[in-house]
């Protein structure tokens, strides 16, 4: 049976059938491979509305909601907050905005978090992009990042590593063997990486026409 919740339920004014399901790209990749800075290209070229699941978290704590407390401390343990919270804050944000064309950076970081999504929004990824880089190199642009963020001090970011090899490329290993993979060889200057990913999306709009 179809578990058909959430994001896609509502009901047309005209009593018509359910709205189409929203197209949900997940972009993936470790931490400081350049997820944020692709997608801010992506929004530009190809329409997509970009939520970076780390900055709804980061939102969280902001606005002094009764999670925060929580989030921080596991956001600087470089740990995966709870799916609940973290599917809950991504399913209010696909709703409010407008789109139904999403990049969602950073998310699912392992497989409860997937299993999470799909069943409480009943969305498939139609595809995901990862962002394949060298650690040091990771480590080298985040040390040079300069936002601000607690977690990005060395001995967060090596905790952050560990979690990705252990829990997140996991979930990149299960996207492949069903073939939903473009693997980006992101170690390379922004434009160029840019321009394997608007391979990526010119060819995904091309197969649609
Ligand atoms: N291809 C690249 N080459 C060099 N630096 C990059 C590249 N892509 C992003 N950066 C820089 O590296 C840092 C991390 O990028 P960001 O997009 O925040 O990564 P992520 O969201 O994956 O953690 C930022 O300071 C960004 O400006
Ligand atoms: O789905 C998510 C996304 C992020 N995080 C937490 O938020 C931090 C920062 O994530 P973000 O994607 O912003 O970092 P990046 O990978 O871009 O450096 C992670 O280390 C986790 O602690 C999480 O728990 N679940
Ligand atoms: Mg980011």
């Amino acid at each position: 049976m179809e578990t058909d919740v959430g994001v896609s339920t509502s009901e047309e004014a005209n009593g018509s059938a359910a709205k189409k399901k929203p197209t949900v790209v997940f972009v993936l990749g470790g931490p400081g491979s350049g997820k944020g800075t692709q997608c801010a290209y992506i929004v530009e070229h190809f329409g997509f509305t970009h939520f970076s699941a780390g900055d709804l978290l980061r939102g969280e704590i902001d606005s002094g909601s009764e999670n925060g407390l929580m989030i921080k401390s596991m956001m600087n343990e470089g740990k995966i907050v709870p799916s609940e919270v973290t599917v809950k804050l991504l399913q209010k944000a696909m709703e409010e905005s407008g789109n139904e064309k999403f990049l969602i950076d950073g998310f699912p970081r392992n497989d409860e978090n997937r299993a999470a999504f799909a069943a409480v929004t009943g969305i498939e990824p139609a595809f995901v992009l990862f962002f394949d880089c060298p650690e040091e190199e990771m480590e080298r642009r985040i040390l040079n990042r300069n936002q601000g963020r607690d977690d990005d001090n060395i001995e967060t970011i090596r905790k952050r590593f560990k979690v990705f090899l252990q829990s997140s490329l996991p979930v990149v290993q299960y996207y492949e063997s069903i073939g939903k993979v473009h693997k980006i060889d992101a170690a390379r200057p922004v434009e160029e990486v840019f321009e394997s990913v608007k391979a990526v999306f010119t060819s995904i709009n091309e197969k649609d026409d």
